[in-house]
């Protein structure tokens, strides 16, 4: 067994909007270098622990987590659309050690998924990749959502379960930190938004093409300094990252999520992704960072933050 993280922020408006050269350089040279990280480890699996943002999971059936046996790209913004190669055996393997750990994970035969999982993939893999994944969604967006441990625990049972194979796995995170993008709230939804959250799968390419185009203006206004977003939070960003670093993740169970979204606006819930993969690489083994980069990036509408990790074991 052994085991390997990287973790990322994700923004469709990466490849869109500029946020700078020089920070758009050391951007990518920090992609490059957890490239060169996934490389060297060379992953018989990867698992990705990612959010959706009602492309492809809606409120008909909103899940806390889900694994998919078999997932399918809903191509938004630009990501390779079409099904992803799932290892369907590892896959029913981690449901059923999640099951017995306690936690009532919901299974899919067909998980929809968007940029929350497939960018990360094309970023660290290319945009038609065959690394065999397992995907897991961590809703972050469909309010309410249930307490932070359920999280830490859910990534724990993933942990235990890799652990006792004789396989190189790579966890991957993605998501967060603070940010706070025009991404729809049910609360507040007026009907015909509303009807879109409970059951908008398959948009017309037209419907999807105005929401898109929705999401790039709302950017270009934050940017310049105007819109009604709420700003990047570097101290919560670095709070967390020294967090994840530490190993002590434990101290997650504290934030509540209306301190998460008070201090890391609303889609700061996608830390969930960082704390399900961190909480599975530490039940394999203590473990350190080994690369940690972060940009509060306004273009973006995200503090994009990046990190590896390995098994002290290992290094
Ligand atoms: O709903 C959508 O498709 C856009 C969501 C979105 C926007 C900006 C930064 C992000 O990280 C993000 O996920
Ligand atoms: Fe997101």
């Amino acid at each position: 067994m052994t085991v390997a993280l990287c973790a990322l922020s994700h923004s469709p408006l990466f490849g869109i909007a500029n946020p700078g050269a020089e920070t758009l350089a050391q951007v990518n040279a920090g992609l490059d270098r957890l490239r060169s990280f996934v490389r060297a480890f060379d992953p018989e699996l990867t698992i990705v622990f990612g959010p959706d943002h009602f492309n492809g999971v809606f409120y008909d059936m909103m899940p806390a987590f889900c694994i998919g046996r078999a997932a399918t790209s809903v191509g938004d913004w630009g990501t390779t659309a079409g099904p992803l190669p799932v290892d369907r055996q590892a896959a029913g393997c981690l449901t059923e050690a999640v099951l017995r750990s306690g936690v009532d994970v919901a299974q899919s035969e067909r998980l929809h998924v968007d940029h929350g999982i497939t960018q990360p993939i094309e970023f660290l893999f290319g945009k038609s990749s065959t690394q065999p994944l397992v995907p897991i969604f961590i809703n972050a967006v469909g309010l309410p959502l249930g307490p932070m441990q359920r999280v830490r625990l859910l990534g724990e049972a993933v942990g235990r379960e890799i652990a006792r194979w004789q396989r190189r796995v790579l966890l991957v995170a993605s998501g967060g930190l603070s940010h706070d993008p025009p991404v729809p709230r049910l609360a507040e939804a007026p009907p015909e938004v509303a009807a879109r959250l409970i059951d908008g799968r398959n948009p017309s390419s037209e419907a999807r093409a105005i929401r898109q185009q929705r999401v790039i203006e709302a950017s270009r206004a934050h940017a310049a300094g105007s819109g009604n977003f709420r700003e990047v939070n570097p101290v919560f960003d670095q709070k967390t990252l020294d967090l994840l670093a530490s190993g002590d993740l434990e101290q997650f169970d504290a934030w509540t999520n209306a301190w998460i979204e008070a201090e890391g606006g609303h889609s700061g819930h996608e830390i969930r992704s960082w704390v399900a993969a961190f909480s599975a690489l530490r039940a394999a083994g203590p473990y350190r960072v080994t690369d940690r980069g972060y940009w509060p990036v306004r273009e973006w509408m995200t503090g994009f933050a990046m990190a590896s990790a390995q098994l002290k074991a290992h290094s």
